[in-house]
């Protein structure tokens, strides 16, 4: 193996980010953030439009080199020994540049090729990243015929196709259905158990279905870096909410009840079952609400289907980990989360009668279509196939 005077290939760490900056002209897209990441770690890499995610992934994958400061994967600096790190670096950037008129037998050779994995291995590579990405079915197809999800699960292919260490996914499932995002996150999970990965995204979901830790990043500056649980939990006490539950269609009327109701400071609906309707409290006394509902109200409430505690939202915890502040003009897009996912609530379920669980979620939280053209198309198709959420905006 090639060794250079700056490689630390015994390093612990996968990846190490030291006061790293990035400036476009004037524009500072990278504010000297700093953060480590070990082996076998999987890291949601979490921020709003314009937060710095792609710029440090392209950073990371020596796409792009930095202007400041330092950024070592796999032992090696990103700037000094880049050819190292490219061996050792799996990408998936937000739109994988796929050859549309290729098959995908050969277009899989051919990063193979380019990847500097042997002839002699070729097909045994192309063999397993088929079977792990689950794309033995469509090898033979040519790329344009395929589906966006088998389009993600190639560039996934070709990511891994040289047996990277450290695997960077820029936001992998954007603009993908609900069954196709369960399914490459299924895929990351399987690559995970044995590599190192570092994804971006904006789905809070997509971080507590496969992430072991995340990392914030706003305005270019890291703005937290914990477990999921931490963060939950900080957020859980910051902003208290309840959901809950009613047998019978949304109405007027419940939704005044309810925001009149102790410590309600805000109230949303959620959806919910046909014949069910779903409400997020925002409280200043869990306790109190949680008295007020169980009270009801014999001229408005209906049946009380369930209560919970909330799970964070994305935009609560944007809120406090950003004090509300994101890059400019951007747009954050969050909805009700999936109450079964929040772990932190569990002693505060007080109600939950009948047999039908609420089902209150939509699994993207997408930002609005960036300026970038090369993400529009993905971003305006996650859009689309956003339901059940609300948006905030924020200048
Ligand atoms: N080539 C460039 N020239 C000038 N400014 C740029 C360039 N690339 C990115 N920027 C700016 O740098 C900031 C960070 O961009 P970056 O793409 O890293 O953010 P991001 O967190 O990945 O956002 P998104 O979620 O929208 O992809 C943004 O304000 C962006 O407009």
């Amino acid at each position: 193996m090639e060794t250079s005077s700056t490689s630390g290939a015994a390093s612990a760490e996968s990846i190490v980010v030291e006061n790293l900056h990035k400036r476009y002209g004037d524009f500072e897209a990278l504010d000297g953030i700093s953060f480590s990441i070990k082996p076998g770690e999987i890291v949601g890499f979490l921020g709003p439009n314009g937060a710095g995610k792609t710029t440090t992934m392209k950073i990371l994958t020596c796409f792009m080199s930095a202007t400041g400061g330092s950024a070592r994967v796999a032992g090696f600096d990103v700037q000094k020994d880049s050819a190292e790190v490219r061996r050792r670096v799996g990408y998936l950037p937000e739109n994988v540049p796929l050859y549309d008129e290729m098959i995908v037998f050969d277009y899989l050779r051919f990063v193979a090729e380019l990847r500097g994995v042997a002839r002699a291995r070729r097909q045994e590579r192309i063999r397993a990243v088929a079977e792990l990405t689950g794309l033995e079915q469509v090898m033979g197809r040519t790329i344009s015929e395929l589906s966006k999800g088998y389009r993600q699960r190639v560039g996934l292919a070709q990511a891994i196709i040289h047996e990277p260490d450290v695997i960077v996914l820029d936001e992998p499932t954007t603009g993908l259905d609900p069954n196709q995002i369960i399914e490459i996150r299924d895929v990351i999970k399987t690559i995970g158990k044995e590599k190192t990965i570092i994804f971006s995204t904006h789905i809070l979901q997509e971080v507590t279905a496969v992430c072991d830790r995340i990392i914030i990043i706003n305005r270019g500056k890291i703005v937290a870096d914990g477990s999921l649980h931490e963060l939950e939990v900080r957020v859980a006490k910051a902003e208290p909410g309840l959901v809950v539950s009613y047998e019978g269609e949304a109405s007027d009327a419940l939704n005044a009840w309810l925001s009149n109701l102790a410590g309600v400071e805000g109230v949303s609906e959620v959806g919910g079952r046909p014949g069910s309707s779903t409400y997020r409290l925002k409280t200043l006394d869990k306790a109190a609400t949680r008295r007020a509902l169980l009270a009801g109200e014999p001229g408005v409430a209906r049946e009380l289907l369930s209560l919970r505690e909330a799970e964070p939202t994305l935009e609560a915890i944007f809120r406090l980990y950003t004090g509300g502040e994101t890059e400019e003009g951007a747009r954050v897009e969050v909805s009700v989360a999936d109450t079964s996912v929040m772990s932190s609530g569990g002693e505060d379920v007080v109600a939950q009668q009948g047999d039908a669980p609420v089902e209150a979620s939509s699994e993207n939280l997408n930002a609005s279509p960036s300026e970038g053209a090369e993400s529009m198309v993905d971003e305006a198709a996650a859009m689309d196939e956003t339901s059940e959420s609300e948006e905030v905006s924020r200048g």
